[in-house]
Parts: structure tokens; C-alpha cells; sequence
């Protein structure tokens, strides 16, 4: 898995994947830099009249529930993406907060147009049950994944990898990735990457340009981005530490961190064990 990780990283550097995103405009800049970091190119476009032309000549597309608007866009995108077979990547923020946003997301699920699923607990539990189980897009603290309920979460990410026939891809303290067959679990990272705001939607940006670089393993694909991220958080925090620094410089160091990372980095660093 470490030596797959690290080809990914290195594959995406080299293949520069186009990475199509509609997402809110809280984290938008944040997104397209840290698709740059990663080797990626980015555009950001949600008009009707040109998001089907736009994803079409992209690697992948990254469709952000953050900010909801642009709903016949990303259908619209999303359908183009299944027609050219490229990666979809659903970010289901704040998904238990509003009707509209539980339905955005059911619909692009039932409809099999999404190929990862990136969120935090609270997301992607609201997502399984209907219920609401945040008013904001930071997890709630009872949803949270922790070494005590470990393999009844993981259990449970599988099932709804099995259930969406996607990647899940569920981030905090802990992250677990799944495909319904294989899954695995990622430790580290920083306290301080839940004090800014868009580690997040940066996490499901990086997944979509590791998937857009490397289409037949959408799996390895989204472990690597939660590696790098995890990888990256560590990095940043030792950084603002020693410079006696805050959080505004932090979410800086983690871009410049994701720009600075080889694949032979990551073996070294990589944390990753599979259940
Ligand atoms: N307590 C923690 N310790 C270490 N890493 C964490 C912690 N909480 C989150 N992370 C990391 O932060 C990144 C973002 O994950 P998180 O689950 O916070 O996303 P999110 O809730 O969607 O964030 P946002 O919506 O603000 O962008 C991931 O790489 C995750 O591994
Ligand atoms: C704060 C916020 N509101 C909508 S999207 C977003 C960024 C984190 O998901
Ligand atoms: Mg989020």
C-alpha cells in the first residue's frame, strides 16, 4: 500500500490532472492552491451553459455542498463525468443541517453518479441515516470516530461504501477509507486542523486530483489523500511552533507542506493500517 501511495503522489506530479470544481466560496481559493500543491491544474465554473463542456475535458470533478447553489450544474456535470467515466468526488457538508442539502446529496448518490465520498462523521452518518446530526459543517463532537468505537465505525463506512457502490472517505482524529471490500485507517495529523476553516473541503480537492491522476484506484487514490493531509497536518503544526506562529499561518504551512511533499516523502512518513 506505502509504495502505491507514494507512485500516486508522484503520478499526479507528473500527469498534472485538470480538477473541475463547484464548491462554496468560503474555501474556494484554499481549493484551487491546494489542487496546484498537489500537481493538479484547477477551474472553478458553475454556469449551466458551460460546466458539461468544462467537465468534460477534465481528470475529475469536485462537487462541494458547502455554500449550496448551482444544483442543475452539478447534475449536469456530474451526468457528464459518468458519460467520460471521470471520478466524482462529493463533499456532503453540513449534510444533516438542511433538508436541501440531505436531498442534493441522496440524489447524486441514488442516481450512482459519485465515486468518492468525502466528509466527516456527522456527514457521512447523517448521509446513512436521514437523520440530523449537526446544525453546522464541524463534526459533532458524539459522532466522532474514536479507537473505543473504531471497527463499529469502520464497520459501518464499509457498509455505505457497499450500499453507494463509492469510496468512502470519512476524515477526524481518525480517517477511514473504504471500498466495501478493503479498509483502512489513518492516525495523525493536527488538533489545529479543525481551527480553520477548509481543511476539509482540502482534503476531498486533494482526493479529487490523486483521482483524477489515477482513475483505476480510486481507493489508493483517496488513502494517499488522507495520507498527504495527515502527513501535511503534522508538518504545518511543527512549523507554527517553532515560529511561535497562529492558525491563519498554519493553514499556509499546510499548503506549502502538500507543495514540498515527494512520493518518497510520504512512504516515510505514511501511517496506514488496513483492517
Ligand atoms: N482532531 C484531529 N486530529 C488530527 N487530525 C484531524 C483532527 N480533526 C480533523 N483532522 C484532519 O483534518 C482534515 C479535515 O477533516 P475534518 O473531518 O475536520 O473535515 P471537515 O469537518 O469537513 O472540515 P471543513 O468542513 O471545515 O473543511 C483531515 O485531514 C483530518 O484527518
Ligand atoms: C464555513 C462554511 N460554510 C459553508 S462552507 C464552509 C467551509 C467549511 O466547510
Ligand atoms: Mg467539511
Amino acid at each position: 500500500m506505502t509504495e502505491c501511495v507514494a507512485q500516486i503522489v508522484e503520478r499526479t506530479l507528473q500527469k498534472r490532472p485538470m480538477v473541475h470544481s463547484i464548491t462554496n466560496n468560503v474555501t474556494v481559493n484554499d481549493c484551487a492552491n491546494i489542487i496546484l500543491a498537489a500537481g493538479g491544474s484547477a477551474i472553478m465554473a458553475q454556469d449551466e451553459r458551460e460546466v458539461a463542456e468544462i467537465t468534460s475535458r477534465s481528470d475529475a470533478l469536485s462537487l462541494n455542498m458547502g455554500a449550496l447553489r448551482a444544483q442543475e450544474a452539478m447534475l449536469l456535470s456530474a451526468h457528464a463525468a459518468k458519460r467520460r467515466k471521470r471520478p466524482v468526488i462529493l463533499d456532503p457538508v453540513a449534510a444533516g443541517a438542511s433538508r436541501l442539502r440531505g436531498e442534493m446529496c441522496a440524489r447524486l448518490l441514488e442516481a450512482g453518479l459519485v465515486s468518492v465520498v468525502r466528509g466527516n462523521a456527522s456527514e457521512v452518518w447523517a448521509l446513512m441515516t436521514g437523520a440530523q446530526h449537526t446544525l453546522g459543517v464541524e463534526v459533532n463532537a458524539l459522532d466522532q470516530v474514536t479507537e473505543q468505537n473504531l471497527s463499529e465505525s469502520a464497520r459501518r463506512v464499509s457498509l455505505f461504501s457497499r450500499e453507494t457502490g463509492a469510496v468512502v472517505l470519512l476524515s477526524g482524529a481518525l480517517d477511514i477509507v473504504s471500498d466495501g471490500k478493503c479498509t483502512a485507517v489513518l492516525r495523525g495529523g493536527s488538533e489545529m486542523m479543525r481551527r480553520i476553516t477548509g481543511a476539509g473541503c482540502m482534503l476531498t480537492s486533494l482526493t479529487a486530483a490523486y483521482c483524477g491522476a489515477n482513475p483505476e484506484n480510486l481507493f489508493e487514490a483517496a488513502v494517499a489523500a488522507s495520507g498527504v493531509m495527515k502527513t501535511c497536518g503534522e508538518l504545518a503544526y511543527r512549523r507554527v511552533c517553532e515560529e511561535m506562529e497562529g492558525t491563519a499561518s498554519f493553514r499556509t504551512r499546510l499548503i506549502d507542506a502538500v507543495s514540498m511533499l515527494t512520493g518518497s516523502d510520504l512512504a516515510a512518513k505514511l501511517r496506514v493500517q488496513i483492517l
